[in-house]
């Protein structure tokens, strides 16, 4: 398997709407996606754009910041806002270009895989590795999406 781009980094937050304040307003952010509600994971998302080299064969945006709010009490990440009420960085996403490759490379190391492959928030297959067994970082692997995300919003 070899490690490909940064796709995003999860960022747990108590209000998507305060968050997008925060990067429009203190960070600067200039392209900041609509948010949507994934109500199989138990949250809402919103996706803010870092700027990309536009002359590499990648999406012409860099690494993504994916906000997550908790739909409810019983979302996967209401356990971590109680433990850190202001949110934070909650978890990296790798391309990889085979996610089955993948889930194979980790399961031969020994890392915990949390649940089935499934589709992310980006529509293409994904999974999540234990914290535990990745140097303290809850880690999601993503296959490479074929074409550039075309972005509706
Ligand atoms: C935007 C949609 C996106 C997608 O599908 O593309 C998502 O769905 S991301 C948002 C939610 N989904 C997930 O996070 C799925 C993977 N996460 C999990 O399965 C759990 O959160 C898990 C197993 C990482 C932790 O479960 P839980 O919080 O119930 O257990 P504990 O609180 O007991 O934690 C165990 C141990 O891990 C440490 N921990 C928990 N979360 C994190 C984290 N984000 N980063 C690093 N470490 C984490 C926690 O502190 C505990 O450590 P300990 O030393 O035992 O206290
Ligand atoms: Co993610």
């Amino acid at each position: 398997m070899k490690l490909g781009r940064l796709n995003h980094i999860g960022v747990a937050t108590p209000s998507i709407e305060e968050s997008i304040a925060y990067y429009r307003d203190v960070m600067g952010a200039t392209k900041i996606r609509e948010p949507f509600d994934l109500e199989e994971q138990g949250v809402k998302v919103c996706f803010v754009d870092t700027p990309g080299d536009p002359t590499e064969s990648g999406p012409s945006f860099g690494t993504q910041i994916e906000l997550i709010e908790p739909l409810s009490d019983a979302s996967p990440i209401a356990g971590f806002l109680a433990k850190n009420p202001a949110g934070g960085q909650h978890h990296l996403c790798y391309e990889v270009e085979d996610i089955e490759e993948a889930r194979s490379w980790f399961e031969e190391k020994g890392k915990r895989i949390l649940g089935p492959t499934r589709i992310g928030a980006h529509g293409t297959p994904i999974f999540f590795l234990h914290p535990k067994d990745m140097m303290g970082q809850l880690t999601e692997i993503m296959e490479t999406p074929k074409e550039t995300t075309h972005w509706s919003n």
